[in-house]
């Protein structure tokens, strides 16, 4: 499945235990010897408050605390199966509440993004709205966690920017001991800007759920987006993030399934 271009294996593991080395992760997301995907996803039982449990595998095998467009692909399926209007998913960063919002559109409601350098992690106290964190071209404007650990930078013109060559060198500074990802914006409205993501664990994506939330986030505490919602466009497609009167961050886009298969 895809949300905007940012694919996944997602794998059944509700009825049968799946827990996938890291050499199988890899294996299976490989691009030319493999299905090929961003991150490879295992669907689990939920417990408790959640009606799904889903884990977030990075191509390199490390398991990520979350991933929303992950989640919004594997909301379709239980809101596709079971009819219900909404479902509760619970990843590794929170119990994320996902409803349709459309055929083949998914909205999430999730948990706050936190700015205390505890939570993004850092290294050390540092303020996350002013990090002093420079590569090249790129300023780090804001650190965050969306559930995962998110840099954002804004440039005039997202054309003119390397993202690897220095996204790459902020993803891996010693200030981020978990690392992070890393989103590059162009500001182009109070409404509307584009985003290009260097994802951990070095990977440019077609599109990043939390990634948009982030950059919206920083964006508006920054005064550079000032409408309560506003469209992210990245290379994929377009996320739309939102933030309702009592504070909760919504995130609307689109879903596809490529295929269905069985794995050897
Ligand atoms: N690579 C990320 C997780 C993926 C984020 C994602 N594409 C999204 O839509 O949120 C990580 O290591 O945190």
């Amino acid at each position: 499945m895809h949300g905007a271009g940012n694919d996944f294996v997602l794998i059944d593991g509700r009825t049968r235990r799946f827990r996938p080395s890291a050499a199988q992760i890899s294996a299976i997301c490989d691009r030319h010897f493999g299905v090929g995907g961003d991150q490879l996803l295992v669907l689990e039982p939920g417990e408790e408050a959640a009606d799904l449990r889903l884990r977030i595998y990075n191509i390199d095998g490390q398991e990520a605390e979350t991933c929303l467009n992950a989640t919004r692909c594997a909301a379709w399926i239980i809101l596709n199966e079971t009819g219900a209007s909404s479902v509760r998913i619970a990843t590794m960063g929170g119990l994320i509440k996902a409803s349709a919002a459309a055929p083949m559109q998914v909205t999430l409601r999730q948990p706050e993004p936190r700015f205390e350098w505890q939570s993004v992690p850092l290294a050390e106290p540092r303020d996350t709205l002013n990090l002093g964190l420079q590569a090249g071209p790129l300023t780090a404007q804001g650190a965050l966690s969306m559930g995962n650990p998110h840099l954002t930078c804004f440039v005039p013109d997202l054309d003119a920017i390397d993202v690897p060559r220095w996204a790459d060198q902020l993803q891996k500074h010693p200030l981020l001991p978990q690392g992070a990802n890393v989103g590059v914006a162009q500001i182009l409205s109070p409404e509307a800007m584009r985003l290009v993501v260097w994802e951990r664990p070095g990977i440019l994506t077609q599109a990043c759920g939390s990634g948009a939330c982030a950059a919206f986030t920083v964006a508006r505490r920054l005064g550079l987006i000032t409408a309560d919602r506003a469209e992210v466009a990245m290379p994929g497609g377009k996320l739309f993030v939102e933030e309702t009167p009592e504070g909760a961050l919504l995130l609307t886009g689109p879903v596809a399934v490529a295929f269905w298969g069985q794995l050897p």
